[in-house]
């Protein structure tokens, strides 16, 4: 199969972009998938995503992590696949689409999109951490000397231990930088591995720092290994979080043409 593919990556964030509005591509073939993001024998990715038709919204987001499975949302991959739309033309400036958890509506400016995440009304927080979903599973744990701290072990050992399990979470470590910024660094499940940001994940800490009193501030810059990302959001009382935004650079990398 010759499969023709765009990369992008969102602070670092790297995916596979299929236009899949023909409905062509093997969508259960969690082999092939898993070849395509390996970054010795494949095209290389954090994850590969497709667009779709959608009957209601601009398009249809589909989303697998590079492990080859589908999974929930990605909030880097969503901002790449709203640029990604923009650049087929099957957008203009704004965008409303469907995904795995909802609806999303989006504005893009310029490489900068903004996304708007589903409304958060469950945070919990224990002794070290806390932990919500903001379209994937997160939990938030604060560190110091971030820098030089061991994420991949750490991050495996919570991703895969009690009580997540199999199942598992995406794992996030902060370090408080200023009134409003934060640097985090994230093992993503799924990639299982360091990635170099990930949208869900800054969202989840931005809104777990400022439940957590560590900032007053409702519009919080997150500082990643692979770029700066912007999360805002309203305090609401019938539901804990929403209009929230994630802000930052979508970047077209290259084209290219596959046989696989
Ligand atoms: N690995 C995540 C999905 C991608 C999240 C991340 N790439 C983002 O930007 O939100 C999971 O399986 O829960």
């Amino acid at each position: 199969m010759r499969l023709n593919f765009y990369k992008y990556q969102g602070a670092g964030n790297d995916f596979i972009m299929v236009d899949n509005r023909e409905d062509t591509f093997p969508k259960h073939d969690i082999t092939l998938i898993n070849k395509l993001c390996d970054r010795k024998f494949g095209v290389g990715a954090d994850g590969l995503i497709l667009l779709e038709n959608d009957e209601e919204h601009d398009f249809k987001m589909v989303y697998y992590n590079a492990d080859g499975n589908e999974s929930t949302m990605c909030g880097n991959g969503g901002r790449c696949l709203v640029a990604f739309a923009k650049q087929l033309g099957v957008i203009k400036d704004e965008a409303t689409f469907n995904a795995i958890d909802g609806k999303h509506y989006a504005e893009i400016d310029g490489d900068v999109v903004s996304l708007q995440m589903i409304d958060v009304d469950t945070l919990e927080i224990f002794d070290v951490y806390s932990f919500l979903n903001t379209g994937s599973p997160h939990h938030v744990q604060e560190v110091e000397d971030i820098k030089n701290y061991d994420v991949f072990s750490n991050g495996k050992a919570i991703r895969y231990g009690t009580p997540y399990n199999e199942a598992g979470s995406n794992v996030n470590f902060v370090e408080k930088m200023s009134a409003d910024t934060f640097a985090v660094r994230t093992y993503e499940r799924g990639v299982e591995d360091e990635t170099l940001s990930c949208g869900t994940g800054v969202t989840a800490v931005a809104l777990a720092m400022y439940a957590n009193g560590k900032t007053e501030s409702t519009q919080i810059t997150l500082e990643t290994l692979g770029g700066t990302l912007q999360v805002s959001f309203t305090e609401e009382s019938d539901k804990l979080f929403k209009n929230i935004f994630l802000k930052g650079k979508a970047t077209f990398v290259f084209e290219g043409t596959i046989i696989c």
